[in-house]
């Protein structure tokens, strides 16, 4: 569960008198997400979802992440808007926490993604990598190759309780992605975490992408390879080709990768892997017993590391070449 600050009713409707979203009627924590603490209020306007940012987001990146929402919104992307306050700012302050609030969007998210979802996820990846052309600030991705040595030596002393040979298996890992990473492909702005909690459907409809806290610069391929691991694997992991070429088709179809981003699809799966591997790791180790939080499972992420290590082409994941 996902709420990390309560709020008390009185200090929510001083918040709310900051801004023009009329009279508060009701509000309620919701469960879903691990990162921040995020509740549904209804007012006499329309719904709203109130943020709180905790531990992971740093406050200084707020403006970037709201302002890229401005951004897409302006440009046709379906994706929460950020309300401003009357003096303008889109951030706050509630419960001693950085706090925005964003339009509610409409929808569910798919908890068994067919191969027709995995489809209108590339197209609506690539919507957002065009869209997201001429957005002005910076934001390094944080949790990119340059930060992955640093995370595990976290981790590193207390691996073996998850799995025994981690050690030697994930330097050789860091290693290889240090020496292999490739350099030159089209950068933008990614969203970096497009899992299937992340996007809402309408029926088999896409209806909007939300959660852009680990949005950041890097390269538009490393974002399909998280979407190819977040998307394409079934439960008992096996990746799932129809998928991954419904998956890649609905991307081309509005940006082509090209030559060297296709080449380059391997290497940056296992590198999107690791890191998720390595965030749930650290989360696993260090997040208490009985926190109100689901912990998600790090060894998912060491299968798909190992499945893309033994690619021998990009087209094992579905792709025409
Ligand atoms: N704009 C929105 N419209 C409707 N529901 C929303 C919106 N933003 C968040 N939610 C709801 O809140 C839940 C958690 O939101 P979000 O994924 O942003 O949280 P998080 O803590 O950052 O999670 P994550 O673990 O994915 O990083 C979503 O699954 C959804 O139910
Ligand atoms: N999507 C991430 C968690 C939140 O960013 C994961 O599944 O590990």
């Amino acid at each position: 569960m996902a709420v990390y600050t309560d709020i008390a009713e009185d200090d929510l409707k001083w918040f709310l008198t900051e801004y023009d979203a009329g009279t508060l009627l009701s509000y309620k924590g919701i469960a879903e997400g691990v990162e921040n603490s995020n509740f549904l209020l209804h007012t006499s306007k329309d719904p709203l979802i109130l943020t709180l940012y905790e531990k992971r987001v740093e406050k200084s990146d707020l403006p970037f992440f709201l302002g890229f929402m401005e951004h897409l919104s302006a440009r046709g992307l379906s994706c929460p808007l950020p309300l401003p306050r009357r003096d303008g700012a889109l951030l706050g302050s509630l419960s001693g926490r950085p706090a925005a609030l964003i339009s509610f969007l409409e929808g569910m998210w798919l908890r068994k993604p067919e191969a027709k979802h995995c489809r209108e996820v590339g197209k609506a990846l690539a919507e957002m990598h065009v869209a997201g052309d001429g957005f002005e600030l910076k934001r390094a991705n944080a949790l990119s190759i340059d930060g992955w040595r640093g995370l595990w030596e976290k981790s590193e002393a207390r691996a073996g309780e998850v799995e025994s040979g981690l050690q030697t298996e994930i330097r050789s890992e860091l290693d290889f992605l240090s020496a292999a990473w490739p350099s030159g492909l089209p950068a933008g702005v990614i969203h970096a975490d497009l899992f299937p909690d992340n996007v809402f459907f309408l029926g088999d409809q896409l209806s909007g992408l939300i959660d852009f806290y680990f949005a950041c610069n890097d390269l538009l391929a490393y974002d399909v390879s998280i979407c190819l691991n977040a998307w394409c694997f079934e439960k008992d992991g096996a990746y799932n080709i129809t998928k991954g070429t419904a998956m890649l088709e609905g991307y081309q179809s509005v940006r082509p990768l090209s030559d060297a981003e296709i080449s380059a699809l391997p290497v940056l799966s296992r590198g999107s892997a690791l890191r998720f591997f390595l965030t749930r790791l650290y989360d696993w180790l260090t997040t208490p017993e009985g926190a109100m939080v689901t912990k998600k499972d790090p060894l998912e992420y060491l299968r798909k590391l190992r499945f893309h290590r033994q690619i021998k082409t990009p087209a094992e994941y579905g792709l025409s070449l």
